[in-house]
């Protein structure tokens, strides 16, 4: 859109509630004056960039982000700056977090579950394509849009929302043992994720969850994976997050195998994916 050539300024939205806020700043629901456009406006403060030394990753994430054109990837519009902030102008997700949907539901359906990771199986091989890997999805960073499509919105900036919520930066539920071990991760460790997060989705908590990091670090690199007896869940869901959740990162699951899996094909919805 036309956002891509002008240089915006603040002037230019109506800004309205924050949607949440974390450690480097806030996200506004905004108004675009003339087109009327809604956004989502996220508001970072320089010098909290400069304290602790982000502005490349911050360049890097935005580059990345407004690259990525996927149907299941949070549009990043543009961005603009004033002396103490940089404005993030991003595409607003209707339909909120998903976390809180899994919160206020405890689990989803199968169907619901197969869905979005059918969604987020797409979106990932889309970023791989573009040798975009480890893009640190977690519930968290997972919005819904006005139809309840899965839009990851992550670039590195998550915001705690204002409802409760787990201290994100210190969890280590969803990284993969080579992450852990800060050993080198390649495109393997997304298909580890997506093996929490199917656990996640129909268990809701995510498989290796413990009191403290040290016991959480302990299970993933175990792989002390256990099935609870409920929420019933189908043998073949079970076997897909069997399939993702191997500490050889070689032989999980590949994204191309995840969307042929029979708990897929059974369960996801053609029309959301
Ligand atoms: Cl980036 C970005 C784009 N769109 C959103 C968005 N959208 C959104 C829509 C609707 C509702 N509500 C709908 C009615 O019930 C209450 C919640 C919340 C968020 N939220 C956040 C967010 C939410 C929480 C914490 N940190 C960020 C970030 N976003």
């Amino acid at each position: 859109p036309e956002s891509v050539k002008r240089d915006w300024s603040i002037n230019d939205f109506e800004v309205g509630r924050p949607l949440g806020k974390g450690k480097f700043g806030r996200v506004y629901v905004a108004r675009e004056t003339k087109t009327k456009y809604i956004v989502a406006l996220k508001v970072i403060f320089k010098e909290q960039i400069e304290k602790y030394k982000l502005l490349h990753q911050l360049k890097r994430e935005m580059t990345i982000q407004t690259s990525l054109h996927h149907p299941h990837v949070l549009r990043l519009y543009g961005w603009f700056h004033d002396a103490e902030r940089i404005f993030l102008i991003l595409e607003y997700a209707h339909g909120g977090e998903l976390y809180g949907e899994l919160q206020r539901s405890g689990h989803f359906s199968e169907q619901k579950a197969a869905t979005y990771i059918a969604s987020l199986t797409h979106a990932l091989a889309y970023c791989h394509e573009k040798h975009v890997i480890h893009r640190d999805i977690k519930p968290e960073n997972l919005l819904l849009d006005h139809e309840g499509r899965l839009k990851i919105a992550d670039f590195g900036w998550s915001v705690q929302s204002t409802n409760k919520r787990r201290t994100m930066c210190g969890t280590l539920d969803y990284l993969a043992p080579e992450m852990v071990e800060n050993r080198p991760h390649d495109y393997a460790v997304d298909n580890w994720t997506l093996g929490v997060l199917c656990y996640e989705f129909l268990y809701g908590s995510p498989p290796f969850e413990a009191d403290g990091q040290a016991d959480t670090f302990r299970r993933i690199m175990k792989v002390d994976l256990a099935f609870p007896s409920t929420p019933q869940v189908s043998a073949e869901a079970k076997d897909l997050i069997t399939l993702l959740l191997v500490k050889d990162s070689a032989k999980r699951l590949s994204l191309e195998k995840i969307l042929e899996h029979p708990w897929i094909v059974l369960n996801a919805d053609p029309n959301l994916i």
